[in-house]
């Protein structure tokens, strides 16, 4: 039977859920669209690795690959491993039967614990359930919004010095060699050691006929060379160092490269304390955060503490997360990332936060070279020319190859930090070598896959979109990467396969394709990006940023390959600034337009799905709620004393209320939404003074990784007045 799935995750969104769920529940429930939940979030995935919770993700991976799939998904932690042992410690305190954390695994019960925490580690939710491409734009509403409401892009101050340094050579970017499958085959990958041993680093590979696998690596000295000019140059320049990574998402290389970061910055502390801090299991991997916490118990804890205060006078100013809190850029892996932490920069005039709170220029450190021009040729732009002008500006939304855990985001099971120096080789199942690669100890080796059907797709949506709107679709891809040249010879074959007689599409390298989009949106013009899966991730952050103040506002959907429908909500992730100041005085200014975007072409799927034009009817009017909400402004604002979360999506159901109650197709739906209209538009004052009323005060949800139900339904729903109407329909 055809079902909307919506999924409980983490942080603000799950917030956002407890308030808006209910009104979803009761207004499908009225014409009669099933809707069902399912627990995703970091805490829930934890227990179902231990039998303790139903295992909802595999289940929605699974459906997934169904027509059926008719899934919301707001955003979800992606946890780090700080974040993930926060987490565990939080369920054992309330009495959950689970292990700690294996820090470094050394029998087989401990290795076993260890590979079931990896499964929730880092982005382990979102490559399961993106059976298919990704579709992420501004809704036509949303960017006129943006245009009478133009939020600020402040100037880079003449003179600035902020930029993006990057390797350039010697990186993932530049030593990538690529090659697609002329048949199924059975890959293994093999490391021969200079001593002639042959260690298996993976085998039983299963690729397709047409998939593309890469290999490439980054050399730990050029890494450590690079990271040493960078530090002299910041500390030359008297700009603050920050580095911008994806420890989340690329979960296995980000945070070896991040650790680096924390050695080179802390060179001297390592050499002298090093060995202890290894001994301690205090890994510079997980940040700086990591191992002042654990100082404390070691017995010269205190002085290596000092060691590493005298190290942060003294070397380049670090930008901060938090300077109140004393949280820098290096505290914790998951704290800045790079999607969301460059955009944020850029629109703030290139600037940054340093240790006393006051905003400077900035080297903004991003190692590998793949897409980091993309961010220089921005900042280049708004140098020049000055910031972009919300009220103006053309859009770049979004097509993007990310289906069956596409390229980068796929590499984590094929990515290793390399013991010895030899040479690595992907051999097929005759044994011959595909790809190969001199290493030397510590590089970071490794392979990406990209399979046939996600490529024909992304390029059909691409397309589609093109013919959609009339706008140009350039494809980001570098003639002078390995990977990009296999890509672009898919590209050029499944052109063929479409109508493309006056469309406008092109193929250019990534910054120059920036360059040109911004150019264009200058002129008040559109140009859709076509990216692999890193840069849809960039750029549905980069220009929403840029263009709306945020990329929570964005459609984003995922037509799975097998036919059914994922409807993300939005293009950013779960906000925990957001929580915090829930939790200190009960204000979430969670903006929750993803949402209702998601869940307009969700009840048209389901209209389909289940041949229900009651659905349809719901869709169409919240798709005009949605219109009127934001004409009326009425989403949170960042202040205490204003409409926040909750006030909002009174408003939306008022205005999804009254659209069901005017609208004619359905007069059964309109009798019964009538009274509802009437009763919560009689009441607007009265509700949001329930709602405005209890602020200011902190906010008990009984957790953070596993929230207490019924206190957070309290605090997310505190208007009797509002309750009391949707529980009347
Ligand atoms: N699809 C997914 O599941 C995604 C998950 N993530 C995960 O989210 C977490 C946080 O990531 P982070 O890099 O901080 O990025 P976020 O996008 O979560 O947050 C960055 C900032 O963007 C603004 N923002 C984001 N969403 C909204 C919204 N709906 N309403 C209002 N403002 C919003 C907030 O700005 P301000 O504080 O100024 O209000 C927020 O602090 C990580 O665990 C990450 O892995 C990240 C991206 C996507
Ligand atoms: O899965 C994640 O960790 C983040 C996803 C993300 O940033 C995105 O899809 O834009
Ligand atoms: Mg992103």
């Amino acid at each position: 039977m055809a079902k909307i799935i919506y999924t409980h995750t983490d942080e603000a969104p799950l917030l956002a859920t407890y308030s808006f769920l209910p009104v979803v529940e009761a207004y499908a429930g009225k014409a009669g669209v099933e809707v069902e939940t399912r627990d995703i979030s970091v805490a829930a995935r934890i227990l179902a690795q231990f039998g303790l919770a139903d295992d909802a993700l595999t289940e929605l991976g699974e459906l997934a690959k169904t027509p059926e799939a008719n899934i919301i998904k707001l955003p979800n932690i992606s946890a780090s491993i700080p974040q993930l042992k926060a987490a565990i410690r939080e369920l054992q305190e309330k009495g959950f039967d689970i292990p700690d954390y294996p820090e470094s695994p050394d029998n087989a019960e401990e290795q076993e614990i260890r590979a079931r925490y990896d499964k929730v580690k880092g982005s382990a939710v979102n490559p399961v359930l993106r059976e298919g491409n990704s579709d992420r734009r501004a809704p036509a509403s949303v960017k006129n919004y943006a245009k009478t409401h133009p939020h600020t892009n402040k100037p880079f101050a003449e003179g600035s010095k902020t930029s993006v340094a990057t390797m350039g050579e010697h990186d993932f970017a530049s030593n990538e060699k690529s090659v697609t499958l002329p048949a199924d085959d059975t890959l293994s990958i093999v490391l021969e050691t200079a001593d002639g041993e042959k260690v298996v680093l993976k085998e039983g590979l299963k690729v397709l006929e047409g998939e593309i696998v890469d290999a490439t690596r980054m050399e730990a000295a050029a890494l450590q060379s690079f990271l040493a000019k960078t530090l002299e140059q910041a500390k030359a320049d008297d700009v603050l160092y920050s580095v911008h990574l994806k420890a989340t998402m690329m979960k296995v290389s980000d945070p070896i490269i991040f650790g680096h970061v924390v050695r080179a910055y802390f060179d001297d502390v390592f050499e002298k304390y090093g060995a202890a801090l290894a001994a301690a299991e205090l890994s510079p991997n997980d940040g700086l955060g990591g191992i002042l916490a654990g100082l404390d118990a070691l017995p010269n804890g205190a002085e290596i503490k000092a060691a590493f205060d005298e190290a942060l006078a003294s070397g380049p100013r670090l930008s901060y997360v938090n300077s109140d809190k004393g949280i820098t850029n290096l505290h914790v892996p998951s704290d800045v990332i790079v999607d969301a932490s460059m955009p944020a920069m850029i629109r703030n005039g290139g600037r940054l936060w340093g240790a006393d709170g006051g905003e400077d220029d900035t080297l903004a450190v991003i190692p590998d070279s793949s897409y980091a021009g993309v961010f220089q040729a921005v900042i280049d732009d708004v140098k020049t020319n000055g910031p972009l002008d919300p009220a103006t500006i053309g859009s770049v939304p979004n097509v993007g190859l990310m289906a069956q855990a596409a390229e980068e985001y796929g590499s984590h099971d094929k990515t290793f930090e390399i013991p010895a120096a030899g040479t690595v080789r992907v051999l097929n199942a005759a044994g011959e070598a595909l790809l190969e690669q001199d290493v030397e100890p510590g590089d970071i080796w490794r392979a990406c896959q990209t399979k046939d059907i996600p490529v024909q797709d992304w390029v059909k949506l691409a397309v589609t979109r093109a013919r959609a709107t009339g706008s140009p679709a350039i494809f980001w891809l570098n003639e002078a990467r390995a990977h990009d040249r296999e890509i672009i010879a898919k590209v050029n074959a499944y052109l063929q396969d479409h109508d493309t007689e006056g469309l406008d599409i092109r193929i250019m390298a990534p910054a120059d394709a920036a360059k040109l989009s911004v150019e264009r949106m200058r002129k008040g013009e559109d140009t859709i990006s076509v990216t692999g899966n890193v840069l849809r991730d960039y750029n549905t952050d980069l220009f929403p940023i840029l263009e709306l103040g945020t990329s929570a506002k964005m459609l984003s959907v995922v037509p799975l390959i097998a036919g059914g429908g994922l409807f993300e909500t939005g293009a950013g992730g779960s906000a925990p600034k957001h929580v915090q100041q829930l939790v200190e005085e009960n204000y979430l200014r969670w903006d929750s337009l993803g949402e209702f975007f998601a869940l307009v072409p969700s009840l048209e799927k389901y209209a389909e799905q289940a041949d229900a034009p009651a659905a349809q009817v719901l869709a169409d009017a919240l798709d005009r709620a949605t219109g009127t909400f934001l004409n009326e402004d009425r989403s949170p604002g960042r202040k205490l004393g204003t409409t926040d979360n909750r006030g909002s999506h009174f408003y939306l159901a008022l205005y999804w209320a009254e659209e069901l109650a005017a609208q004619t197709e359905d007069a059964e739906l309109a009798a019964a939404f009538k009274p509802l209209a009437e009763t919560l538009r009689a009441n607007e004052a009265k509700i949001a003074e329930e709602l405005i009323s209890v602020q200011g005060k902190p906010a008990d949800i009984g957790g953070y990784y596993y929230l207490d139900a019924e206190k957070t339904a309290a605090v997310m729903r505190p208007s009797a007045t509002f309750n009391e109407a949707l529980a009347s329909l």
